[in-house]
This record gives C-alpha cells, structure tokens and sequence, in this order.
C-alpha cells in the first residue's frame, strides 16, 4: 500500500496567455489533511480539477496511490470522492432520501446511512426538504453524498466558504472526524488560512497559479511570531532608546507603533527605560503575529511584506 496519495509534479495548465497554474508540485501522504490556501484566481479549483481528472494538465505528472498511467489514474480515482463538482442535491428531497439515491446503485446499508448522517450531524433534520436547508446543511449533505462510495481520499474545495463561524467551527470538527474515524486522507482548499488553521496538518500557498510556500501546522505556529507591540507618539525617541537596549530585531509598523521581535521577556524593563527617557508609552505588550497577516505577507499583499 503506498503510503503516498497524491504526488503531483510541475503540473501546469495553460487557458490562452494564461498559466492558472504554473509547475505546481507536492505531496500528499496518507493521513495528512492538506490545506491548499490561496485569493480568489490563485488557482485552486484548477488543481483540484486536475487531479480529480476533470481537466486535462499542459505539462507535468500526476501520480495517485502510486499509480501514474492514464487507465491507472482512473482506476485510482474510484478511491476519491471530491465536492468541486457535486452530484446535485434532489431539492425536493430529505437528507436521509437523498444519500438513499445516491446510495442506490452501490448496495450501501441503511447502517451507513445512518452512520453518514450522524457523521454531518444531520440525524435530526427529519423530512425536512434540502430546498429548506442551510448553506451549512447543504455542504455537509454534500460531503455525505461524496462519502457514499467510502473514499480513501477526499477532495474538498471551500468546505467552510460561507459558513458562519459555528458554522466553521462544526465543518472543522467533521473533517476531523473523517480523518480519525475512517482514516481518509483530505486535501481542501480556502482563501483563508485562519479557517483551516485548526484542522490541516499540512499547507501549501498557492499564488497566482505557483505553489509560493509550503509547511505544517508545527512550522505554522513556529512562523506566526509572537512579538512585542508598542504605541508611543515619540516613535524616534522610542528608537533611539531601543538602540541603547541593544534590541535591533524591530519595525516600525506605522507612524506611532513599534513591533519587537526580540527580548520578549524584557518588556517591564523596555518600558522602564522608555518612561526613564521621558517617551510617553500608550500601550505596550506582547502579541502573535495573525494568520492572515502572514498569508498577505507570503502573498505580498501586506502593508510590511
Ligand atoms: N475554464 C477556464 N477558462 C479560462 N480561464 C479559467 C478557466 N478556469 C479557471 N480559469 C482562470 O484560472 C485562474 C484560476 O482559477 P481557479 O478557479 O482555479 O481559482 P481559485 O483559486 O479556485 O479561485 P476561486 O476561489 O475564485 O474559485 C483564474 O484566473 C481563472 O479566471
């Protein structure tokens, strides 16, 4: 059994003059939980699509569950479910109604069923029609259907695109669920990295059509620095007393604020010496780094990228 799922290499897909997505490689092992992040355009749905086969690539290599030929390929898909092109919800349909048809033709149990909706915690929505579901209800009925053929790896494009945040809050905690109760391997994209922050093992950046930047939920937490914040009026003479102190791991964000990335632990005696120097210190403190603030700073979009 291979115990890589997915490996993609410098996968390109060319409309006209435009590359959406430009030599994008990586790998996807079993058990990981890949969160492709990137605005709007980066070029997400795109990989998605290839991989699952719905659009053909311009260059690179696809390799699935180890396999690489064209029949292999398709051979491997039948092991993936994926919520980029969804079979339609019967709007006139209950939640337990609509995984029965789709679960038609594949001798699926009652038992699962119920298992599935469970899983979506969509036990208690009895006869209640799709039509009248929430935009929450429908993606998690939409997920259940994907589910049906039991996947070993899912695609999930914007799972949590929409939803308020208990919303968020509850898509997160089923992904999980997926993971650790029937050992599915995930990849799922967003154009937010908080959003994924709490369930992906694994990120990759996607930026105009390339793959900017990769790393785990460890590294994440590692790069998203704490850091020390202070706002003052007197940002030159605050600077000239942060010399003295010999701490040079700082910007000046604009201005009247200060971030520190150092002596962290220094921050009763940094605001001692700026009161000593007669800098009138309006808030001073320590911080992290916000997630979104590093994506536009990978991105370039951030005012201090
Ligand atoms: N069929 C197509 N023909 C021409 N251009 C396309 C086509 N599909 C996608 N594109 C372009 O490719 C780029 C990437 O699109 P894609 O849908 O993959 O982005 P995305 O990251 O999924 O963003 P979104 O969150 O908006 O769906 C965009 O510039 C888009 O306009």
């Amino acid at each position: 059994m291979s115990d890589t799922i997915l490996k993609a290499t410098n996968i390109s897909k060319i409309y006209g003059s435009h590359r959406a997505l430009n030599k994008v490689s990586l790998k996807i092992k079993r058990g990981m939980i890949y969160g492709l992040i990137g605005a709007n355009g980066a070029g997400k749905s795109t990989f998605m699509r290839t991989v699952m086969g719905l659009i053909s690539t311009d260059e690179g290599a696809l390799e699935l569950f180890g396999q690489s030929g064209v029949k292999e390929l398709q051979q491997a898909r039948r092991k993936m479910g994926q919520s980029i092109e969804t079979p339609a919800l019967y709007p006139n349909l209950s939640a337990r109604e609509n995984l029965q048809v789709q679960a038609a033709n594949g001798g699926v149990s009652e038992r699962e069923i119920n298992y599935l909706l469970q899983l979506m915690n969509l036990s208690d929505t009895g006869k209640k029609k799709a039509k009248n579901f929430s935009l929450g209800m429908r993606q998690r009925l939409a997920i259940a259907s994907t589910l049906i053929t039991n996947p070993e790896f899912l695609i999930l494009d914007e799972p949590t695109n929409g939803l308020d945040p208990s919303g968020i809050v509850e898509m997160r905690s089923i992904i999980q669920r997926l993971v650790t109760e029937r050992g599915i391997t995930v990849l799922l994209s967003s154009h937010l990295l908080d959003e994924l922050s709490q369930v992906a093992t694994h990120y990759g950046i996607l930026h105009d059509g390339e793959l900017i930047s990769e790393f785990s939920k460890e590294e994440l937490a590692g790069k998203t620095r704490q850091y020390m914040e202070l706002e003052t009026a007197d940002v030159q003479q605050a600077i000239v007393v942060l010399d003295q102190l010999n701490v040079k791991d700082y910007e000046v964000i604009n201005g009247t604020e200060i971030y520190i990335y150092e002596q962290l632990d220094n921050v009763a005696d940094i605001n001692h010496a700026l009161v000593l120097a007669n800098v009138k210190v309006s808030r001073i403190g320590t911080t992290r780094q916000k997630l979104e603030d590093y994506f536009l700073q990978l991105t370039g979009g951030g005012e201090h990228a």
